[in-house]
């Protein structure tokens, strides 16, 4: 979710506009002109670093005087889930959708409750749960990329799947695992971070966090490069070229599917940083999605996840989403690794009820 400063910029930019047609319309929210949202509450929130529970709620749009103005239309329906093609189908695809919302709502029947950070800690349905002895995250790879050396030139069988995981340190892993099963050569791409103003000094961080890829690699687009185009912050696509200064991808999918582009290095400079100079890094704005954090796996659909958890998620909605990426119940695999190093069906899931205090559904619920 947005932070509710976006929204309360833009209202302030268009009253300003609107205010030279009529002075009125400066009184008006966004100036008079018709605004549709569309969000899920029960979704990760705005991402504040190091942030306190209370500033990460005042941070969501339902905290924003706009919400006073805002009438609230509810969708019931979950279209990702696929219909089903018989009652018994129908009835499984239901109750998977009421287990998605408990989780989201934060209605799951508990074990344990950690009130002050509002974890609950709940078992998992067994149909979900992957058990695994010795090798638990080759086990989860194997299901979710099985007959790997057969399918991995498939676009399909590439989009159509991933694992999801709570933090990048994990997915890196988990990439770099299914990277050397594929063949082909290794491309390292080096990012340069530099200071903008460093001086005559150099910069011991110049050359590094390489990009490591070979040719068939699903990447996913880390920024919005040009979104007519399709080249979107989230958009999955497959290494087709690998240059010398920039990356040939093809998109994978969505309404720009086949569609190839020449991916170049950008440059990025933080804007929220602790330090009184900034940083410059020169990167490929690509990242590989064999595996990928839960937070960026917000908005992808897809058949098959496995949901890694070698720790508990730790923000609101995080395993909502991680839940709800899925297109059918028999796609969803979890992997639970326990402080012992071994598989449970046990986990948390984290949700800031308070969040939900002025919205109707969840009141009415
Ligand atoms: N009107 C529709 N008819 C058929 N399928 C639909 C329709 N709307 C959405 N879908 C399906 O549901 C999936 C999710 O849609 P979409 O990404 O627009 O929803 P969303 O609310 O943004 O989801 P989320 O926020 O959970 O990522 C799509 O991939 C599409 O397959």
């Amino acid at each position: 979710m947005q932070h509710r400063y976006a929204f309360e910029c833009v209202d302030r930019t268009l009253r300003d506009i609107m205010s030279a047609v009529d002075p009125e319309r400066a009184k008006k929210p966004f100036g008079g002109i018709t605004v549709v949202f569309g969000g899920d509450f029960r979704q990760i929130l705005p991402v504040i670093p190091k942030a306190s529970r209370a500033e990460i709620i005042a941070a969501a749009l339902n905290k924003s005087k706009l919400w006073d103005h805002c009438q609230v239309f509810l969708l019931f329906q979950n279209m990702r889930l696929h219909a089903g093609n018989s009652p018994e189908h129908n009835q499984m695809i239901k109750e998977f959708s009421e287990w998605q919302l408990q989780i989201g709502d934060g209605k799951v029947d508990p074990i344990r409750i950690k009130e002050h950070i509002s974890e609950v800690l709940f078992k998992l349905p067994e149909q979900h749960v992957v058990h695994s002895h010795d090798t638990p995250v080759q086990d989860l790879i194997e299901i979710i990329y099985p007959s790997f050396s057969e399918n991995m030139f498939s676009r399909h069988y590439l989009s159509s799947r991933a694992i999801l995981t709570p933090t990048n340190a994990v997915v890196d892993d988990i990439n770099s695992a299914i990277l050397d099963k594929l063949p082909g050569d290794v491309h390292t791409y080096f990012s340069q971070d530099s200071l903008e103003d460093k001086g005559p000094e150099e910069n011991e961080f110049d050359e590094s966090f390489p990009l490591k890829i070979k040719i068939g690699t699903p990447v996913m687009l880390m920024r919005n490069l040009n979104q007519i185009n399709g080249l979107c912050n989230g958009t999955r696509m497959i290494v087709t070229g690998c240059k010398k200064n920039s990356i040939e991808c093809e998109i994978m999918c969505g309404s720009h599917i086949g569609t190839k582009h020449l991916i170049p290095r950008i440059e990025m400079i933080p804007t929220e940083t602790p330090w009184p100079f900034d940083f410059k890094r020169t990167q490929f704005p690509l990242q590989i999605c064999f595996a990928m954090t839960i937070n960026k796996s917000q908005g992808q659909s897809l058949d098959k996840v496995g949901i890694f958890l070698p720790r508990p998620v730790f923000c609101h909605g995080q395993l909502y989403v991680a839940v709800s990426r899925v297109t059918s119940a028999s796609g969803l695999h979890i992997l639970v690794v326990n402080d012992e190093g071994k598989t449970t069906d046990i986990t948390s899931n984290v949700v800031f009820q308070e969040v939900f205090y002025n919205i109707p559904s969840v009141d009415a619920g």
